[in-house]
């Protein structure tokens, strides 16, 4: 049995290291992440885990691990910006206000698929032509989605959350560790 963490993502992977588990392989799925027409930002982001955990080629036996990230603006769906100029308008759609971040992960072994989302609330201040300037050319904003990174200079901007730390940074270390477990890793074996 081997642990595949199906993603590109390098903050799963440090995620994943707090519980001290490595990964025997790390595939990075290729999929559409193009939202439907309609598609509400929960079962968008739940749709994308599952698809990233249908994508990545694993042993009947392996243990694959995925998870999507989507920042919601009330039924509006936040994805990774294209470029800095989009970074910018979601900052500035966001400033000012509160969204939630949700993050899907979808576990998969063989045919069978355990899936859980975490949901979060975000208060992000208005933000100053200073600051948006300054955090978009520092970069931070590019492949996350939302345009930002609670985790760098962006926690500036955010006086207040309510849910999964973890969880806004990309991997939900709670329901991670729990759907792990239903699949049977072993994520509690004494060294
Ligand atoms: C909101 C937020 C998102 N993010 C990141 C986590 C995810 O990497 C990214 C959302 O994109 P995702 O599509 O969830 O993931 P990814 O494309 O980076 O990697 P993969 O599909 O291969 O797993 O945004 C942060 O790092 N900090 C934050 O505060």
């Amino acid at each position: 049995m081997k642990l595949i963490l199906g993603s590109g993502s390098p903050r799963r992977k440090e995620l994943l290291a707090q519980l001290g588990i490595v990964p025997d392989a790390i595939l990075p799925p290729d999929i559409d992440e193009d939202p439907r027409k309609g598609e509400l930002p929960r079962p968008y982001a739940a749709r994308l885990a599952r698809e990233k955990a249908a994508a990545v080629a694993a042993g009947e036996d392996d243990v694959v691990l995925c998870a999507d990230t989507t920042v919601a603006l009330g039924r509006r769906i936040l994805g990774k910006p294209r470029d800095a100029g989009e970074a910018a308008d979601f900052l500035t759609a966001l400033g000012g206000r509160r969204h939630q971040v949700i993050t899907a992960v979808a576990v998969r072994r063989g045919a069978r698929v355990w899936a859980r989302e975490s949901v979060s609330a975000v208060k992000m201040k208005r933000l100053s032509d200073a600051e948006l300037n300054a955090y978009l050319a520092g970069g931070e904003w590019q492949g996350k989605a939302g345009g930002y990174a609670i985790q760098g200079a962006a926690g500036a901007f955010i006086p207040w959350i309510s849910g999964s730390f973890t969880g806004i940074v990309g991997l939900p270390l709670a329901e991670t560790a729990a759907l792990l477990q239903a699949a049977g890793w072993p994520v509690w074996r004494q060294e």
